[in-house]
């Protein structure tokens, strides 16, 4: 094991285990969430339907989404230990910090936080999924100096986490747009932030315990942490006339241009053109095309000096910008979609676990001796 022809830096084009959560598919640039095309479900579903699906296998009869809907929205409220907590976080933390902390803290107050059961599993699941919007919503109010607003039970998810952030619901559009980019978040197979719950779950390790590693792995830019850069690259460029004269010295001096390319699309993200989709009825509903004029040109730019397409975190940004979001809070947001995957595919390790533990070549110094005194 010492050739480097063997080694496979970053696991890249490694199988290492059977998945059935998800398929993706780039030669048919396809994404399936439990066999259903995530298009499909994104047009024709609530997020809470697709949770339900990527945890059960079937999407829920309507009996069994009421009382999911039921058991979801009675454990919405932020825990007062929770909040105590996340008010002794001075402002200079970021928000991916807050939540990781807070999904600690909740872990810790869990009295039953090692039970491994499918059934304890899944309730956990539903109580992180119910629990993380009140944990953003409430990061982002007391950085503007706003009150916790607490939530609505009479509201779907998507509406509800909207309201305790902004404190009303807004249109359809945006309430649509919102529940559509947590459906596309929701679940993405072997990814760095799943892959790293399930290798914290292969040791036996608890739920929350690989929910935290998860976060911490989604934060880096070349993950989640990149739907947040890209807004930050939009703020850089300014307009669009600006865009290709930015992305040249960009490229210039070797910067990886955020929002662009994945590890295994090579031809375009099969969620990106959804999502874009969404984007645009924002962009109408808040009378925007500046901004859509400046997504158009740093793509077209990327296109004809790089021909690297966006991933979904390219039109993710701008949309949760124009929802009204602080621009640190994009990445929270995904982990309030991605718990979903993430405790499906903990469930699915725990169902069929094996230690993940690869090996390495070792090109250190060879064998030496302490010298004898
Ligand atoms: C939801 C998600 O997590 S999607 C991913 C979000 N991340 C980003 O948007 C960050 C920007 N993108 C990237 O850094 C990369 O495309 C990654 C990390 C996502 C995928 O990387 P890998 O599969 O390892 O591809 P790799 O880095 O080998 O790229 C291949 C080539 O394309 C280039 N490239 C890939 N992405 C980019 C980019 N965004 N900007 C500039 N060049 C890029 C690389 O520099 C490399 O060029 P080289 O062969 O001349 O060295
Ligand atoms: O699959 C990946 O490597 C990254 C990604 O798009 C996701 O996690 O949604």
């Amino acid at each position: 094991m010492t050739d480097a022809q063997e080694i496979k830096k970053g696991l890249a084009g490694v199988v290492v285990d059977h998945t059935a959560v998800s398929k993706v598919n780039p030669e048919t640039n396809s994404l399936l969430y439990r066999g259903y095309p995530v298009q499909e479900l994104a047009a024709s579903c609530s997020f809470e339907q697709v949770a339900y699906l990527l945890w059960n296998g079937e999407l829920p009869s309507d009996a069994e989404l009421e009382a999911f809907e039921r058991a979801e929205r009675s454990q919405r409220a932020l825990d007062p230990a929770v909040k105590r907590v996340i008010d002794e976080l001075p402002l200079t933390a970021h928000p991916m910090d807050v939540v990781r902390t807070a999904v600690s803290v909740i872990g810790a107050l869990d009295p039953s936080w090692d039970d491994s059961s499918e059934e304890g599993t899944l309730g956990k699941a539903v109580h992180l999924l119910a629990a993380l919007p009140a944990i953003v919503a409430y990061d982002q109010r007391r950085r503007r100096g706003q009150e916790l607003v607490e939530p609505d039970e009479s509201l779907g998810y998507s509406a509800n986490f909207l309201r305790m952030t902004f404190g009303d619901v807004p249109s359809d559009v945006v309430v649509k747009a919102f529940d559509v980019s947590m459906i596309l978040y929701a679940e993405h197979s072997f990814n760095a932030s799943t892959f790293t719950a399930r290798v914290v779950t292969s040791t036996l390790s608890d739920l929350y315990s690989a929910v935290v590693a998860g976060i911490g792995a989604l934060k880096g830019p070349l993950h989640g942490g990149a739907n947040e850069a890209v807004m930050h690259v939009f703020d850089e460029i300014g307009t669009a006339s600006a865009a290709e004269a930015w992305l040249d010295e960009a490229l210039a001096s070797k910067r990886k241009i955020m929002g662009f390319g994945h590890r295994v699309y090579k031809n375009g993200d099969s969620r990106v053109p959804t999502m874009k989709a969404s984007l645009d009825t924002l962009v109408a509903e808040y009378d925007r095309p500046d901004l859509l004029d400046l997504y158009v040109a740093l793509d077209e730019a990327m296109q004809s000096r790089k021909g690297i397409k966006p991933n979904l975190d390219y039109p993710s940004g701008p949309a949760y910008h124009l929802m009204g979001f602080d621009t640190e809070m994009f990445t929270p947001l995904f982990v309030a979609s991605r718990i979903v995957g993430w405790t499906a595919h903990i469930r699915e390790q725990l169902a069929s676990n094996a230690l993940i533990r690869p090996l390495s070549a070792y090109n250190g110094v060879d064998e030496r001796h302490v010298p004898s005194a």
